[in-house]
């Protein structure tokens, strides 16, 4: 076997030697099969099985383990951290960074840190098409954040039009790659990425992800401190969308199984729901969440990754075109992540839901439908600009 990589990440919610069937993706448990420690966390140095210590390698699993990532807004303030944990994951052997500023010093930066992935920085428009070709994954955290007061939706107005110019950039020097949607408002701008693939003729709904997993990364968190579980071990599904109401984590699915109290219930939904609020009221008009995003969304690309790479135990919620509630053409929900990005919609944790539950998910539906039909509609109306 092929000698891989000299640091690794992981993201796992669930012990490696524990995981569940459907469990949140991690690197594969065999790789750690030497260590007796959870693999939840991030690990920020080299993380190296006893037996090869010497070497200080880690052994490729699936595949070639070689993934060319390009990061749009790198340089902002989830961009850095997230190029950070991406330039740390043996799986990537080419990490490119595109922003409209600052960009020369965050690639300099980077770049002297002695992990394998090859750095380039690359900025304005005409520098797009470099920067994209041949990526495996794209990344958008390009945009606006909120400030106290503002909704997710009140984005929409400078965001819209950020994402759409850059998918059809996406649709133009990257037709095949995974896309990664993390601007705001995602239940609206991931339709309006879908809706200018199609017209550029380069859709395939499942290549295309609005990122969700901080939903989750909180339910966990909450959840094991809550009931006192060790988070590790913690595995809760958030559904829906990502935007206040439209967050349902489903409490009665999460694992390891535990016994919540209606008030429970309705009070850490609550906290799921309001956590983007919380960190944006405490940074006082500076931002909204960026460390907890980076490592949200650096543990997405880590099981889009592994993926591509070919294991066949990845699965995360995330939004995505499927048909499990048949109104809503886009819904976030657990998925098995392969070759070819989404390989299956798992909608059976939505049946055998709690009474409040199932008033969630009704209550919701109108509401994600609203945000889906504003970010197609836009599109629609501006195909012009979309196509140029
Ligand atoms: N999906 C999720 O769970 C979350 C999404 N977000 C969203 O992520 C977005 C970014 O947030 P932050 O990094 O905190 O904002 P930021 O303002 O710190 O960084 C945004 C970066 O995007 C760049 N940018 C702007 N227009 C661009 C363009 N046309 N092309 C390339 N780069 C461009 C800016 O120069 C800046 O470096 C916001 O819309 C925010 O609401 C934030 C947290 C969680
Ligand atoms: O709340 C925001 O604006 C950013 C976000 O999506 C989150 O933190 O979940």
């Amino acid at each position: 076997m092929a000698a891989a990589a000299i640091a690794t990440l992981s993201f796992s919610s669930v012990p490696c030697k524990k995981r569940p069937r459907h469990g949140a993706s991690s690197f594969d448990a065999q790789q750690f099969s030497n260590s007796s420690s959870y693999c939840h966390s991030l690990t920020l140095r080299p993380r190296v099985p006893r037996s090869r210590a010497v070497s200080r390698v880690v052994v490729a699993q699936a595949g070639s383990g070689s993934y060319k990532v390009a990061i749009l807004g790198a340089a902002g303030g989830i961009g850095q951290p997230l190029s950070l944990l991406a330039k740390m994951s043996p799986l990537v052997s080419a990490l490119h960074l595109y922003d409209i500023a600052n960009v020369e010093p965050v690639t300099a930066d980077l770049s002297h840190c002695n992990t394998p992935a090859q750095v380039a920085g690359f900025t304005g428009k005409d520098a797009l098409a470099g920067c994209l070709s041949g990526a495996d994954v794209v990344v958008i955290p390009a945009g606006v954040p909120r400030k106290p007061g503002m909704t997710r939706d009140d984005l929409f107005s400078v965001n819209a039009g950020i994402v759409r110019d850059l998918v059809a950039a996406v649709a133009d020097h990257a037709p095949g790659a995974l896309v990664h949607v993390i601007s705001n408002p995602v239940n609206s701008t991931v339709p309006i990425a879908a809706e200018v693939l199609k017209q550029k003729g380069a859709y395939d709904p499942r290549r295309l992800f609005g990122v969700t997993t901080l939903g989750v990364v909180r339910a966990n968190a909450f959840v094991a401190a809550r009931k006192g579980l060790p988070v590790a071990e913690v595995d809760v599904p958030v559904v829906g969308g990502h935007a206040a109401a439209t967050i349902l984590p489903l409490l009665s699915k999460a694992r390891p199984k535990a016994a919540f109290t209606d008030e429970e219930v309705e009070e850490l939904t609550a906290r799921i729901r309001d956590a983007g609020t919380e960190v944006v009221e405490a940074k006082a008009g500076a931002g909204s969440a960026t460390l907890s995003m980076a490592y949200a969304a650096a543990r997405f690309l880590e099981a889009s990754l592994r993926g591509l790479d070919g294991h066949d135990d990845v699965y995360e919620c995330t939004y995505v075109q499927s048909q499990v509630v048949p109104e809503l053409p886009f819904f976030a929900c657990r998925v098995k992540l392969g070759r070819d990005g989404v390989e299956e919609v798992l909608g059976s944790e939505l049946r055998g839901l709690t009474d409040y539950e199932a008033r969630e998910l009704e209550d919701l539906k109108p509401k994600l439908k609203a945000s889906i039909d504003k970010g197609i509609a836009y599109v629609q109306q501006n195909q012009e600009a979309a196509l140029n």
